[in-house]
């Protein structure tokens, strides 16, 4: 069972690493057969119930799946052992389809395409996507995406998930993954309809998601956290507070 669990643990981590590459090319339509405003086309009331929709199942399987409550649920379900390379998959799957059924929606908010301010827009959601890169191996690369667990699981180790930890970009930013998928996600040459409602629905999200996971990690780290809360920004890298 343990090899079979390590092989799991695997493969849900390298549909992840695909799916994060395809967000990439999804994003920026570049290299991808299916981006933002490629597909389908239907009427724009349509396109835009389907998108907030799609935005709708990533949000509740990403932040109901990584509750403490939920977890202690679904692991009478599934085993312990396999629940974060759970969560992983079926992030990645959450995130297949919305690159799969994602609509166009036509119109332009600013288009810069082809021009200087063009390129350094794509340099820049390049540099959000490496940052977000980089943050999670700031923060526990491995352990996140589940192949800590796997690992230990397979040399028969109980897993000891790491602690509070504010290494790098996290000493000026507490949500420095976040930051960069925000960077990501706004810095486009072309904004189309369809990527400004993208950008606001995630950038929505992700302040949800921001304050769900502080609950938590009040919850389980306490006034630590708290200090830390009170000295560092949110979302943008900025001096600590005083
Ligand atoms: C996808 S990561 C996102 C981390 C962070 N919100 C960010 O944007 O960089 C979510 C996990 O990181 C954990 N986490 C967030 N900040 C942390 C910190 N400073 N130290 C340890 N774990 C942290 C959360 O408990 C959660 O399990």
């Amino acid at each position: 069972m343990r090899l079979i669990y390590f092989i799991y643990g695997i493969t849900c981590y390298l549909i992840f690493f695909l799916t994060f590459l395809y967000a990439i090319g999804f994003v920026g339509n570049f290299v991808v057969p299916k981006s933002m405003d490629t597909g389908p086309e239907v009427p724009i009331g349509i396109a835009l119930v389907i998108n907030m929709l799609l935005l709708g199942v990533f949000a509740v399987q990403h932040s109901v799946m990584a509750r403490r409550d939920f977890k202690k649920f679904w692991t009478k379900i599934i085993p312990t052992e396999i629940e974060r390379n759970t969560y992983v998959l079926l992030s990645s799957l959450a995130l297949a389809l919305i690159f799969w059924q994602w609509r166009p929606m036509g119109g332009v908010i600013w288009d810069v395409s082809g021009t200087a301010l063009g390129s350094v827009l794509i340099g820049i959601s390049l540099i959000g996507w490496t940052f977000v890169l980089i943050s999670t191996f700031l923060l526990n690369h491995f352990e996140l995406l589940g192949l800590s667990q796997a690992y230990s699981n397979l040399t028969g180790k109980t897993f000891e998930s790491s602690k509070f930890r504010t290494p790098g970009f996290y000493k000026f930013v507490r949500h420095p993954i976040y930051f960069g998928f925000t960077v990501a996600f706004w810095a486009t040459p072309v904004m189309s309809t369809a990527h400004l409602v993208f950008a606001i629905g995630t950038l929505g999200y992700t302040l949800v998601g921001i304050y769900l996971e502080e609950k938590d990690l009040i919850f389980v780290y306490g006034e630590e956290y708290k200090k830390y809360k009170s000295k560092v920004s949110m979302l943008i890298p900025l001096p600590n507070r005083r």
